[in-house]
């Protein structure tokens, strides 16, 4: 029933005019000489959001997201399709928009309401519960303009949820915030998705999608890449992801290239492709799971994970050791274990297949960060062979509650005396 939808989106289309030169658009208009290219930000689009339902879209710079959201939002006009929108919307589409950079804090939160739709009135009523929510203390009479982006992504979130919209669209906006600010407009917005309402937003942040989000939106130059699931959503974003990173490090990772199999099929760790030019061993599976052993790439705080690691010999090799990182996107490690640090050195027969599992429970920060492996063969003088590195073949994200500071928790306790 369309009355259940709060948002139908049907063959969206939308193209954007191309002009090499200014002048170009003028003899296009007065002359009636097309003189632009047309370049379609988003093509044949289709997807519909239930009430009541948090839907997240996701996909590269430039996949078409902050389009749809305008086009949603009506401040954008769409080329064809049919788009319904059904309930009052707010949207936070870029920061401060609609806000004065001249006027204070405090002025733009009655201006910004006002433009959403309350009465002056309505606005003074719930005026400080909207500063509370802002943190901004003294600084919400200072003028907008002298705002951080994380000050301004304060004022616009804290104006926008105040007039309780039925449908929040909004872009990425809570990514300027500060980590607790953004975790206290989490909190809102579930509150705000248990009293019904519908939420679309577009987020790089995996974490928060998993975390908010029932179905999601893969957006890849412009088309429906997938639309349901939210995992399979992720997973699939991940792997383009991956592909690039993958084309990007080519030239580092020794021997065959690793391809991460789609999770339609049977199995959804990365595999080795079949090459000429065989390892003396290689690693033909590898990537973290769970504790039931399904793969994952999201990990909760303090429950159990593995990496797994498949190493196919392709002749007998004695003492070698297996190896893997979790690193920040940043590159920094984090955390890891070669299993020679374990004296735990692995040998194997021509053929032979053997699979080395790397237990952990979770203890890092919220975030994202990359899974990358590697085996070695280790001589009686502890020297070693590097056989194979494979670098930051899975993104994982971290979700959860956290209760400590930095990035990982080393069990800190209390005592008061
Ligand atoms: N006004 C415009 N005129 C011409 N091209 C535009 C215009 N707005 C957007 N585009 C183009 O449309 C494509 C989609 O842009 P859009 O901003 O929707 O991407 P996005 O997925 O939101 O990216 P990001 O993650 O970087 O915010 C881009 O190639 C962009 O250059």
């Amino acid at each position: 029933m369309i009355t259940e939808l709060a948002i139908k989106v049907n063959d969206l289309s939308k193209a954007f005019k191309l002009y090499k030169k200014p002048s170009d658009m003028f003899t296009e208009v007065f002359l009636r000489k097309p003189k632009h290219q047309e370049f379609w930000a988003l093509r044949n689009v289709s997807f519909d959001v239930k009430k009541g339902e948090v839907v997240g879209v996701i996909g590269r710079n430039g996949a078409g997201k902050s389009t749809l959201l305008k086009i949603l939002a009506g401040t954008l006009e769409k080329t064809s399709g049919d788009v319904l929108v059904n309930g009052r919307v707010t949207a936070i589409l870029e920061l401060g928009t609609g806000f004065h950079p001249e006027y204070s804090g405090r002025e733009n939160i009655i201006m910004g309401g006002m433009c959403l739709g309350m009465t002056k009135k309505e606005i003074e009523y719930r005026l400080d519960e909207i500063i509370e929510f802002s943190e901004l203390g003294d600084f919400i009479d200072q003028p907008f303009k002298t705002y951080s982006s994380g000050m301004q992504a304060r004022l616009t979130f804290s104006t926008a949820i105040s007039v309780k919209p039925e449908i929040m669209i909004i872009d990425e906006a809570l990514a300027a915030g500060d980590a607790l600010f953004a975790e206290k407009c989490f909190s809102r917005i579930r509150d705000m998705m248990n009293s019904g309402a519908t939420f679309f937003f577009v987020s790089h942040s995996l974490g928060t999608v998993y975390d908010l989000c029932s179905r999601c939106l893969l957006l890849h130059h412009g088309e429906t890449l997938y639309f349901g699931e939210t995992r399979i959503a992720g997973y699939k974003y991940e792997q383009l992801l991956a592909a690039e990173r993958d084309a990007l490090a080519k030239r580092e990772v020794q021997g065959p290239r690793l391809e991460v199999r789609s999770i339609d099929s049977q199995t959804v760790a990365p595999v080795v492709v079949e090459e000429e030019n065989r390892l003396d061993a290689e690693i033909i599976e590898f990537g973290m799971v769970d504790a039931a052993r399904r793969p994952v790439s999201t990990l909760i705080m303090n429950e159990s994970y593995s990496v797994l690691m498949k190493i196919k010999f392709n002749k007998d090799i004695r003492n070698m050791s297996a190896g893997f990182r979790v690193s920040r996107e940043t590159g920094i490690e984090i955390f890891g274990l070669d299993s020679i640090m374990k004296n735990a050195l692995v040998s194997g027969k021509r053929g032979e297949i053997k699979t080395i599992t790397f237990s952990f429970t979770c203890k890092i920060a919220l975030g994202n960060y990359l899974l990358g492996g590697g085996i070695a063969q280790v001589f009686n003088d502890n020297s070693f062979t590097v056989l194979q590195i494979i670098r930051d073949v899975q993104t994982l994200s971290v979700s959860g509650e956290q209760k400590f500071a930095g990035v990982f928790d080393a069990g800190a306790t209390i005592r008061i005396e």
